[in-house]
This record gives structure tokens, C-alpha cells and sequence, in this order.
């Protein structure tokens, strides 16, 4: 078996870079493509030009130093809450993207805007609290579990109390004895629940997420999702999803983005996947499903 050691020494850094630092409607889609400024746009939402969270427009990456391309000209506007999943074959770009969104890498000015603003010109830190990311494999700093929960808010000087603990414990569907647990004795699900708080304590409009429950039993896959479905519903949370799985994707996406060679070729409702015409993604989905 070979181990790709770029992208693990990438995904540690990510790891870290968002712990420490971020700790880090419904709407009509159109799906036809649009023309903007000679270029292709999929306007995943038709409705109010407020409601747009993220504006992405030619956002383009090549590896370095091959030049070989990652991500290809991606436009697309994401509405704001809704949960947008990102599919696509491995390889195809979806991490990639979904890092651009919180600066885990630096898009190029003027290609991915938040509540149109350039994020380039945003303050690098107050966009990570406003757009948190949670990976696949959750990594807990030393301590109590509290202590993991309270870290992102006492980088700005506030000190959570025991209740809005017991608070985002409970809307991460953790039992309020997590309390005082060492962070490392915990289960990778229960672990992934208190990142999922520690992202929340900072009060994030967006969530990123990083096959977020592909570690997870099915028990817990499904109180992740409630819990996602829930913000998206009761605080209008923006929730950017990327998963192999696409029968999670159609329990929980309102729209479903289909990465393939870093393009997104066809922006669909979950349950009109098997409308795709892209003959990667049609060959993507059969083989999926
Ligand atoms: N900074 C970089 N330099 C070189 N290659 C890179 C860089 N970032 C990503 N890649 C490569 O770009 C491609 C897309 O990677 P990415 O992790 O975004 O794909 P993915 O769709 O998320 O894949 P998977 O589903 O396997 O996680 C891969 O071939 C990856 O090795």
C-alpha cells in the first residue's frame, strides 16, 4: 500500500491550522447555466441576491510546481441555509474547494466572496470563526472536554460558563457528564461530537465539513446529521457538505453539487441525481449507489 504523504502532512496541517485558529428555505434552483461576464455560472439559487452566502467565481488552483490543475474554473453561488452537499470522485477537487471557503488556502482575489465581501479582504481569523470546518478525524487538544469546547471563545477574552457548555454539549447530542472527560479517552464519534461543539461555541454562520461522519457508526451518523439539520432549521446555519455517501447526501442536502476533474459539472436536487448527464457523473452516481 502506498501512503500519499503530501496529502497526509496537508490534512494534519489543516487539522491544526483550523483547531487553533477557527476553532476553529428554501429556494429554487436553476439549473441551466448562466452567463456572467463570458463565463459559465451554475446559480444553484434564483432568489434574492441577499441570500447568497458565498460567491465563487473562476476559482481556479494548479499544483505547484507541475501546474497540473486542481480545481478548474468552479461558479457557483451558494445560497444561504441550506445544507449543500459536494460529490464527486476522489481526486476530483472537493477538499480543495471546500478549504478555499476558509482560507486553509489562499484563493486568488476577487473569486470567493462571504455575504459579498472578497474573504481575501477579510480579517483571516474573524472569517474562520464565522466559517468553522470539521474533518473527517476529529483532533481534540489535551484536556477536559470542557476545556476543548471553551478554547475558541477564550481567544477573544470569553470565558464560557458550565451552562452554555451543557448547552452546546446538548446540541451536539453529547450528555452533559462529557463535561469533565479527558478529550482523549472519548470514542472517534463522541470526539467528533465535541469538535462539532467546539466549532458551534464560536457561533459560526457556515459549516464546513470534511466527510465529516465517515468514521462513524450509523447511530451516531445519525445524531450528526439531526444535529446538522437542526441548525440548519432553527438558526438558518449555512452547512457545506462533502461525503462519499450519497444516501446521506439525499437524507440531508438541499442541493448537490457534482464535482469531476475540478469542475462542477451539474448542480442537482437530491432526489434528481439520477437525472445527471455528465457521463462521469452518471458513471460516479451508478457505481455509488
Ligand atoms: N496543494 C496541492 N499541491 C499539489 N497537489 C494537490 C494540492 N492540493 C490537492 N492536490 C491534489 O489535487 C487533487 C484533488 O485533491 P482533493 O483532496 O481536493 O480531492 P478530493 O475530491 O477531496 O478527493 P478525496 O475524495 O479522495 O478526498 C488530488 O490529486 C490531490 O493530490
Amino acid at each position: 500500500m502506498s501512503i500519499n504523504i503530501y496529502n497526509y502532512m496537508q490534512r494534519v496541517t489543516s487539522i491544526l491550522l483550523s483547531s487553533f485558529i477557527s476553532l476553529p428555505y428554501l429556494f429554487q434552483i436553476s439549473m441551466p447555466l448562466q452567463e456572467e461576464a463570458g463565463e459559465q455560472l451554475l446559480v444553484v439559487f434564483d432568489g434574492d441576491e441577499d441570500r447568497k452566502k458565498f460567491r465563487i467565481r473562476n476559482l481556479t488552483k494548479q499544483s505547484e510546481p507541475a501546474g497540473v490543475p486542481i480545481l478548474n474554473g468552479i461558479n457557483v453561488d451558494i445560497p444561504e441555509g441550506v445544507i449543500l452537499g459536494i460529490i464527486g470522485p476522489s481526486g476530483s477537487g472537493k477538499s480543495t474547494l471546500l478549504r478555499a471557503l476558509n482560507r486553509l488556502w489562499e484563493p486568488p482575489l476577487g473569486t470567493v466572496f462571504l455575504d459579498g465581501r472578497d474573504i481575501r479582504e477579510l480579517d483571516v481569523l474573524a472569517l474562520r470563526r464565522k466559517v468553522g470546518m470539521l474533518f473527517q478525524l476529529p483532533a481534540l487538544f489535551e484536556g477536559t472536554v470542557a476545556d476543548n469546547i471553551r478554547y475558541g471563545p477564550q481567544l477573544i477574552g470569553k470565558r464560557l460558563s458550565d451552562d452554555e457548555v451543557f448547552k452546546l454539549l446538548r446540541l451536539a447530542d453529547l450528555d452533559p457528564s462529557f463535561l469533565s472527560k479527558p478529550g482523549g479517552e472519548l470514542s472517534v464519534g463522541q470526539a467528533q461530537r465535541v469538535a462539532l461543539a467546539r466549532t458551534l461555541a464560536n457561533k459560526p454562520e457556515v459549516l464546513l465539513l470534511d466527510e465529516p461522519t465517515s468514521a462513524l457508526d450509523p447511530i451516531s451518523t445519525e445524531n450528526i446529521e439531526d444535529v446538522l439539520v437542526n441548525l440548519k432549521k432553527k438558526q438558518g446555519m449555512t452547512v457545506i457538505m462533502v461525503s462519499h455517501c450519497i444516501k446521506q447526501i439525499q437524507r440531508i442536502a438541499d442541493i448537490v453539487c457534482l464535482l469531476v476533474n475540478g469542475e462542477i459539472v451539474e448542480v442537482l436536487k437530491p432526489d434528481q441525481l439520477s437525472e445527471a448527464k455528465h457521463p462521469m457523473a452518471q458513471r460516479f452516481l451508478q457505481l455509488s449507489s
